[in-house]
């Protein structure tokens, strides 16, 4: 059975994120690794915890004009991550051209909606309707653009599935009933976004900030 729960290790120290994905590896499907690692630790510390032998996540969440995220694409060529992310929002030319530069086995999924953005969010920066209306847009925009699926919250999943049978789906914003929200705004525990279709649950602090993250990990895909 694929696990689906991928531990988001949020942090630039390298052996603090290799000694939490050690804890954890019996109970998830894969290590998400993004901006703040990558920053710290760069190729090296993709390496390292790939050598635990869990798939990895990339998520860089790129945006940028197409021939700049193209070659950013390409300069992580070698570390050939399971997952890579890109943003929806850099429009369709910059998508196609991410996933054109990407390796063959590595899954280009477009970041929606942030999940820590609401609709009051959204109309601040100038875009109109809820965040269920701009979610549905960009599903469209990124798979017209031939990715391999999306990053939404679980309030969208059902119908972004709807709209596109086979797609991958990714979802953060997972919060154990009870859990501390932090800054997470459009949540699920991870049973109803599993439910509601999510194949990937992207799952932080409630397990990397447990005092025993293998069992707050156990415990999560208990509920699945
Ligand atoms: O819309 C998005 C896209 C990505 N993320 C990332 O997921 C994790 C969530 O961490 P938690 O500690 O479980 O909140 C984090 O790495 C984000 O960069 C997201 O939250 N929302």
């Amino acid at each position: 059975m694929t696990r689906p729960i991928y531990v988001a290790l949020d942090t630039p120290d390298l052996a603090a994120a290799k000694a939490i994905a050690e804890k954890v590896r019996h109970h998830v499907g894969g290590v998400k690794l993004g901006l703040e690692f990558f920053v710290a630790n760069g190729h090296h510390g993709v390496r390292e915890i790939a050598a635990l032998g869990l798939p990895i996540f990339l998520d860089l969440k790129l945006h940028d004009i197409p021939n700049t995220v193209a070659k950013a694409v390409q300069a992580l060529r070698g570390l050939d991550p399971a997952i890579l992310t890109v943003h929806a929002s850099g429009g369709r030319a910059m998508m196609e051209d991410a996933k054109a530069a990407a390796p063959a086995g590595t899954k280009v999924v477009a970041v929606t909606v942030l999940t820590s953005l609401d609709g009051d969010d959204l109309a601040a920066i100038g875009v109109n309707g809820d965040p269920q209306a701009q979610v549905a847009r960009l599903v469209a925009l990124a798979r017209e653009a031939g990715l391999d699926g999306i990053v939404c919250s679980g309030n969208e999943v059902a119908a972004a599935k709807r709209a596109w049978p086979g797609g991958l789906f990714v979802v953060p914003g997972v919060r154990p009933a009870g859990a501390d929200a932090g800054d997470q705004k459009r949540m699920m525990t991870p049973a109803q976004a599993r439910h509601a279709g999510a194949s990937v649950l992207v799952i932080g602090r409630p397990i990397t900030a447990a005092a025993d993250p293998a069992e707050a990990a156990r415990a999560i895909e208990s509920t699945l």
